[in-house]
């Protein structure tokens, strides 16, 4: 089976690799993963139909890429530099993977976080062209004959997302379909997997945001969300048609709305290898992140008080990555709970306070709070820092400044190096900007935020601030399960992302928390290798090709398969 309906990759007598195309002339040029614009050159413009249709000067990749930046450089706008962007994307693959992987920190912020939650918001009325697989509530009764419609035969990475909870900014109904394409932009851009092996997905099962209902350019399906038995069969009927159709894939679940994401990982991730990223992925990234910030003090993960602020996905995730880790350092399960204090909107978790079942597992024994002093029922933010003696402030809450002045300043009795990330996206739902959680520790904390920020100057220091975002550890956690084929993606691979992006930063930049965004070219295929280590040492691994290898010959392996924006010769198939 070619890669395409419309092209195969193929290689010639000397084994290098060409693209056969099936369509030809004006119809090439306007398919974003065949089109070469000025760059097809004379022989394949004769042989392919395109005589005419192009100016007649040829053009290198460079040259394209000089000539769309320029005009990039003109605009002022973020959400415009997003749009123009993605229409490149749409028109010309790899051109933009070409341009984009040149500038990853330029670009990085705008077509991923913050600037695609303004893309989100806006997804119906700056919409261009299709792209990805819409599963609605329409087409969900026949949706193995919908997906037989994507023209791509070799999917092997899936984003999807019903939009419940998108970045720190809740329901936004169809528009998360920008989310999942930004994820697989990286996942491409970063995580070296081919475009043709991508597909990004929207789940739209309604949505309850009456303003989207109302407006009349608001592109989903418009009635409230599916809820209980019927939304799960709907995803039920989704994942049956995936596995039939791209029995290969892998899921990456996003940005699904607490009520639903344990259950749906749950669900799921022994029927189709899948993780969700906001559980897992930013457990992972926020265990890394407070590892170094630990090797930076000199001191042990499990000798701290961990405070963590938001007990939705990604703060319950990150709670139990960084319990899993405190374990591994020898605590026991009941000695890593009350070291790790979760937060949801009515205060710490504590047993016998209600809550949903799945903060229980993080409540804190009423003993822990033994002689402390609190005003209200249950303990808030700074009664926990004060009562628990925090020197680890995580923010996972989507409360935008919601870590005031005098939070910081109490987590400054604990600790002459208080950790403190504000981790949600965003920019405006950060917790704090890192100026100020600078400014009110008088330069003592160690600080790194979900979102992209610039360094901090502070008395002729300048501060790096690290971005702890889980784009650190899912294009090498999806590349290393769909290389090693993962029936499944078990927590140790998870939890070995987390070690293998520790071990990266230690290695290659020994005073920083994160690497740089710019160098997530060379952490994800480390992360990816250690992660199919796992795999294979789990016995999840099904790739007969890995048995057996070295960690080098993983890395080979991954080094091999890694997709770089370059473009292939084309050759016509030949007419029988
Ligand atoms: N940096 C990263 O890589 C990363 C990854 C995932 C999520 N996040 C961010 O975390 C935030 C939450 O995302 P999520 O997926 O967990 O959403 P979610 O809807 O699953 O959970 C949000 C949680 O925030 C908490 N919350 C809300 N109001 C609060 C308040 N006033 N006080 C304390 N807690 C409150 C609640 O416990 C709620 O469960 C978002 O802003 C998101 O961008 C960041
Ligand atoms: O999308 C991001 O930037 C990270 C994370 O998945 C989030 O939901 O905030
Ligand atoms: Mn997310």
């Amino acid at each position: 089976m070619p890669v395409s309906r419309y092209y195969d990759v193929k290689r010639d007598e000397r084994g290098e690799r060409y693209l056969e195309p099936y369509v030809s002339g004006f119809l090439l040029l306007r398919l974003p993963l065949l089109n070469k614009g000025t760059a097809f050159t004379e022989e394949e413009r004769r042989a392919l139909g395109l005589e005419g249709l192009l100016p007649p000067h040829v053009n290198t990749l460079e040259e394209q890429k000089e000539r769309v930046y320029r005009r990039y450089r003109l605009i002022q706008s973020p959400l415009e530099k997003h749009i123009y962007l993605r229409h490149l994307q749409d028109r010309n693959e790899v051109l933009f993977y070409a341009l984009l992987v040149d500038h990853l920190e330029e670009m990085l912020p705008i077509l991923y976080t913050p600037t695609v939650g303004e893309a989100v918001r806006e997804f119906s009325h700056i919409y261009r062209y299709p792209r990805g697989f819409t599963a609605s509530t329409r087409n969900i009764g026949h949706i193995e004959e919908a997906l037989a419609n994507v023209p791509l035969e070799e999917v092997r990475l899936i984003v999807a997302t019903d939009s419940s909870a998108i970045l720190g900014i809740g329901d936004q109904g169809y528009g998360g379909m920008a989310i999942s394409i930004g994820k697989l932009t990286l996942y491409t851009a970063v995580g070296g997997v081919g475009p043709d092996k991508t597909l990004p997905v929207e789940l739209d099962v309604g949505t309850d945001r009456e303003d989207l209902l109302a407006d009349p350019l608001y592109l989903g399906v418009r009635h409230k969300r599916l809820r209980g038995e019927e939304y799960y069969r709907f995803l039920d009927r989704f994942v049956e048609a995936v596995r039939k159709r791209y029995p290969k894939a892998l899921i990456q679940w996003e940005d699904f709305a607490k009520e639903t994401a344990f259950a749906v990982l749950e669900r799921y991730r022994k029927v189709i290898p899948s993780f969700n990223d906001d559980i897992q992925g930013t457990g992972a990234v926020a265990l890394a992140g407070v590892l170094s910030a630990c090797r930076l003090k000199g001191e042990k993960l499990s000798e701290q008080v961990i405070v963590i602020y938001g007990a939705g996905a990604g703060g319950i995730g990150v709670a139990w990555a960084l319990r899993e880790g405190m374990k591994r350092e020898g605590l026991s399960e009941e000695e890593a709970r009350a070291r790790v204090l979760v937060l949801d909107s009515k205060g710490l978790l504590v047993e016998g306070r209600s809550m949903e079942d799945y903060k229980r597992p993080y409540a804190q024994r009423p003993e822990r709070l033994a002689g402390w002093e609190f005003s209200g029922p249950y303990p808030g933010l700074l009664d926990t820092i004060r009562n628990a003696k925090a020197t680890v402030l995580l923010g996972l809450s989507g409360q935008g400044g919601s870590f005031t002045e005098p939070v910081a300043k109490a987590m400054l009795a604990f600790s002459e190096r208080p950790v403190i990330f504000p981790l949600s996206n965003p920019t405006s739902a950060s917790e704090a900007l890192p100026d100020d959680l600078i400014y009110w520790t008088e330069g003592r904390a160690l600080v790194a935020a979900g979102s992209p920020f610039p360094p901090v100057g502070y008395m002729g220091r300048t501060i790096p601030i690290g971005q702890g975002n889980n784009a650190f550890i899912f294009p090498g956690l999806g590349l290393g399960a769909v290389l090693a084929r993962a029936r499944e993606v078990t927590d140790g691979m998870v939890l070995e992302a987390a070690y293998a992006l520790y071990d990266y930063t230690k290695a290659h930049f020994p005073d920083l928390l994160y690497p740089p965004v710019a160098r997530l070219r060379e952490v994800s295929p480390y992360v990816a290798a250690r992660v199919m280590q796992k795999a294979l040492e789990d016995g999840v691994a099904e790739e007969e090709r890995v048995k057996g290898l070295s960690f080098k010959g993983l890395m080979e392996f991954v080094r091999s398969r890694f997709w770089e924006p370059k473009y292939l010769p084309y050759r016509p198939a030949p007419v029988i």
